[in-house]
Parts: structure tokens; sequence; C-alpha cells
């Protein structure tokens, strides 16, 4: 269980942590499943409020999912309303509730509008308020309705078809992943002579202006292609031409597949391991080593152990371990964050224990989240003494050089990584640090603050 408010006394978090399971893997590899042809055993463990939005979802939708603590057994939708004797078109509309997940929600709607459904979708914190457009654009371009955005529910009917489709690049990479499921799921036979020659159900997908979170898009790239389908990028990664399934419109379940670690979660651990020494003493460098991240992950957020190394920390190994800088100093630098947004409110607090200033740039989108993260990742280092300037769409970090940041109360602001960040700083403070609403790291870490403990952390729950 999540503790609602912690305080946290300072300490040097040292040791070995297995990496949690990757959120964005999950679900997509859970809605694949879910889309799919025959059931999959998708090994699994972790159960973060996002996935388990993700598993209800699915279910809502007729998937049945066993819940076997190591994996989720998926039966899929076509093959269960099938065993039922139900065809979409004939269903009520259906309620799905994806809880505060932004990738439950926006590959759910091309997800439903391919499959024909209708549907209620809702959810919680800030969802509703987070942007749809233009998704939503292009859904109803093709013909799909859905009601008045920014509130739920959020009706949707009607089908999203075999076509060319356009959409910008620069807002979210979750409308363009659920877009490729969509057009995964078209069905369109080829007969020639009376036999099966393959599908003629060809779509395209353009991506105009900046594409930003592009790994992303690789990782639902990935996880298509294990599905069967066939996704053809071109080398710009501008232009996707789908290929929809047969005349079945399933994707091909492979019969297994696992979920791999987290590295956007695992670098709360490496940032604690480069922080280590700064206001804890020698102990700290002996560092923390994460166990279970794959080094040529598509999860973009790898590039943390490459950033830190750049700021002056050590980073050695397979099981990723990273250690403070042999002289206890780590420097500031520019951190362009247009592929990594997730990784910017840990990074600015090895920024605030930095000499020199790190300035995080095109970093707009983190406005768009959980919570305002230019906004609350600067509220929380200011609460722990740390200068720091938010710009439209950068964000600027004075580094402490050495001078332990204060103790403090926080906000967690009701978002998992500004809770996990503060976390973090409290390692290098120099008083207790109370984080309010730290409950908040169940949305992708529910098992943070226990993990915290165990690598040395000194957690008060109250
Ligand atoms: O597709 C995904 O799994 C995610 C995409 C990113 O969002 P944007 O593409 O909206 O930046 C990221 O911030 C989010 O945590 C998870
Ligand atoms: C933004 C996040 O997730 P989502 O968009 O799926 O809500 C996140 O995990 O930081």
């Amino acid at each position: 269980m999540t503790p609602e408010c912690v305080r946290l006394h300072p300490a040097a978090l040292t040791g070995t942590i297995p990496a949690v399971d990757a959120k964005s893997y999950a679900h997509r590899l859970l809605m694949a499943a879910a889309l799919a042809d025959v059931p999959t055993r998708i090994r699994c463990r972790t159960r973060s409020a996002d996935i388990l939005a993700t598993v209800r979802v699915m279910r809502a939708l007729g998937a049945e999912i066993e819940d076997l603590g190591e994996a989720f057994l998926v039966r899929p939708i076509g093959l269960c309303l099938a065993e039922k004797g139900l065809r979409p078109e004939d269903l009520d509309e259906v309620t799905l509730d994806c809880g505060e997940s932004g990738t439950t929600e926006r590959f759910i709607l091309p997800i439903v509008a391919a499959l024909g459904r209708k549907a209620a979708v809702t959810g919680a914190g800030r969802l509703a308020e987070r942007p749809l457009s233009p998704l939503s654009d292009v859904l109803r371009a093709a013909g799909v309705s859905l009601s008045e955005e920014g509130v739920f529910p959020l009706h949707v009917a009607g089908r999203i078809g075999v076509g060319d489709y356009a959409i910008a690049g620069n807002v979210s990479s979750q409308f363009v992943g659920g877009l490729l499921y969509a057009l995964s799921l078209q069905s369109c036979e080829l007969v020639e002579a009376g036999e099966s020659v393959g599908c003629d159900a060809v779509s395209t997908l353009e991506l105009t202006g900046t594409v930003e979170s592009a790994p992303y898009i690789r990782m639902t790239e990935e996880v298509l292609r294990a599905f069967g389908a066939e996704v053809e990028v071109s080398r710009d990664e501008r232009k996707y031409v789908v290929r929809g399934a047969d005349a079945s419109g399933l994707l091909v379940s492979p019969g297994r597949a696992a979920v791999e670690g987290d590295w956007s979660n695992a670098a709360f651990w490496l940032v604690a391991g480069a922080v280590g020494a700064v206001g804890a003493g020698r102990e700290g460098l002996a560092g923390i080593t994460v166990t279970g991240l794959r080094p040529d992950s598509a999860q973009g957020d790898r590039a943390v152990a490459e950033i830190l190394a750049r700021m002056g920390a050590e980073v050695a190994g397979d099981a990723v371990t990273v250690r403070p800088p042999k002289n206890g100093r780590l420097h500031g630098l520019t951190v362009d964050a247009a592929q990594i947004p997730d990784l910017v409110p840990v990074l600015s607090v090895a920024a605030a224990c930095a000499e020199g200033v790190t300035t995080f740039v095109n970093a707009g989108r983190l406005r768009i989240k959980e919570s305002d993260r230019l906004a609350t990742t600067a509220a929380m280092l200011r609460s722990l003494g740390v200068e720091v300037t938010e710009g439209e769409t950068t964000l600027t970090v004075a580094g402490r050089a050495g001078r332990p940041l204060t103790g403090g109360t926080v906000s967690g602001a009701n978002d998992h990584r500004i809770v996990m960040a503060a976390a973090v700083a409290a390692t290098v403070a120099s008083g207790p640090v109370v984080i309010e609403g730290a409950r908040a790291a169940r949305k992708s870490y529910p098992d943070f603050f226990r993990d915290y403990a165990a690598l040395g952390g000194r957690v008060e729950v109250f």
C-alpha cells in the first residue's frame, strides 16, 4: 500500500534493486493481447494504478483477464464475445474508466472507434483536462462522433476505417500510438480465384510538425509487430504505412510476452545513486544498482544513464550502477526534454545538487501531464531551497554545488513523478522532507516507499 503522507529523514540510498515493470509496455501488451486471436500470457508483476486501468478497460470491452500475480492471462475480446454469441455492433454503450492514465485513454479512443463500439470514457484527476485534440479532430473527420471534450463521460460512437490520415506530432505520441492500433485492426481480405491472398486494408498515417516523445511510438510499433501487425515506417519516422489484419480484424498473438524493466521509474534510483554522497557522507559513494533493465531498450528514458554520466556521475554495467562522481560534484548542463519528458522532475533533483546551471529545453509538454510539471517541479524544488526559473517551455535550475537542499514540506501535486522526485531530493536534504499526497506514487510505482526504505531511506508514515 502506498502511504498517504510521508516524512523522509536525510539518508543516502545505496544497494541493489530490481526495476519495476515498464507501464508503457504493459499498456501496449495488454491492449494487443485483448485485440488478438487467441489468449496471451503476459509476464508482469507490477500492479500500478495505470496498468490496472488498462486491465479494467479491456475487461469492460469484453476481454477476460486473469491476474496470476506474476502475469496476466488475457483471453481476447473477439474470442470472448464470439463464445457468448455477441456481435460488437449490437452491444450497448460500455463505460471505460481510464483512471488517471493518459495512455489508456488516448489509445482506447481510436481502438474503440476501430471496433465500431459505443463507449462512455471516464477518468479521474486531471485526465479530463489533458488535451485530446488533434486526435479528436482526426476521429471526427473519419466519421466518429465524440461528445464535448474536457468533460467526462466522453461519449464515442461510429467507426474509423482504412484511410490516409495526418496528425501533429508535437502534442502527444499517445495519439499516434492509438491510431497505429486502430489502423492495424482494419480488416479486409483479398480473394483471388476463391483463395485468400492477403489483405488490402492499407492505411497511411503522416506526422506533421515536430515529433516529440518519438521513442514511445517505437515501443508501439515493436509491440504491434510482435502481434503480427504490418507497420512500415519511413526513414525519417514521419510516415507510417499500416496493413490491416486479415478478414478477422484481429492481431495475431505470440502466445507469451514479457514486460521489460521500466527505465522511467529506475531513473529515481539512478539519480539517487548519482547524488548519494552530496549531502550524506562517503557511504553514498557506493551508488545504486538497478537490475532488469534492457540496455538496448526502445524506452527513450534509458537516456537517464547517459545524462547522469554527462553530469559527471559514474555509470557502469548492464545491471546499471550509478555512483556519484569521485569528487562528489555533479555539474549542470542543457537537457533537451522533447523525447524524454518524464525524466525532467527527477533530473531536476540531480541538477539541484550540481555545480552550475541546468536548463531543460523543449519541455512545454510537461504542462499537460498529471500536473503542470514545469510548475510543480519548480514548486517542489523551491520548497527545498533551490532557485528555479520557469519559462514557457523551459526550466532552469541553479545547482547548489554541494550545499544540501533544505528540509521542508512538498506538495505531491497528485503527480507520481513529483512525489518520487521529492523523495530522491530528501536523501540529500539537511532536514526532514514531508511529502503531502505521497499516495500518488501508486500511479506507476505502488511499492516505491517500500523499495526506498529497502535502499536505506528513512521513511516515517503518518
Ligand atoms: O505512450 C506512453 O506510454 C507515454 C508517452 C509519453 O507521453 P506523451 O507522448 O504525451 O509525451 C509519456 O510522457 C507518458 O508517460 C507515457
Ligand atoms: C504522463 C504519464 O502517463 P500518462 O500520460 O499515461 O498518464 C506518466 O506516467 O508520467
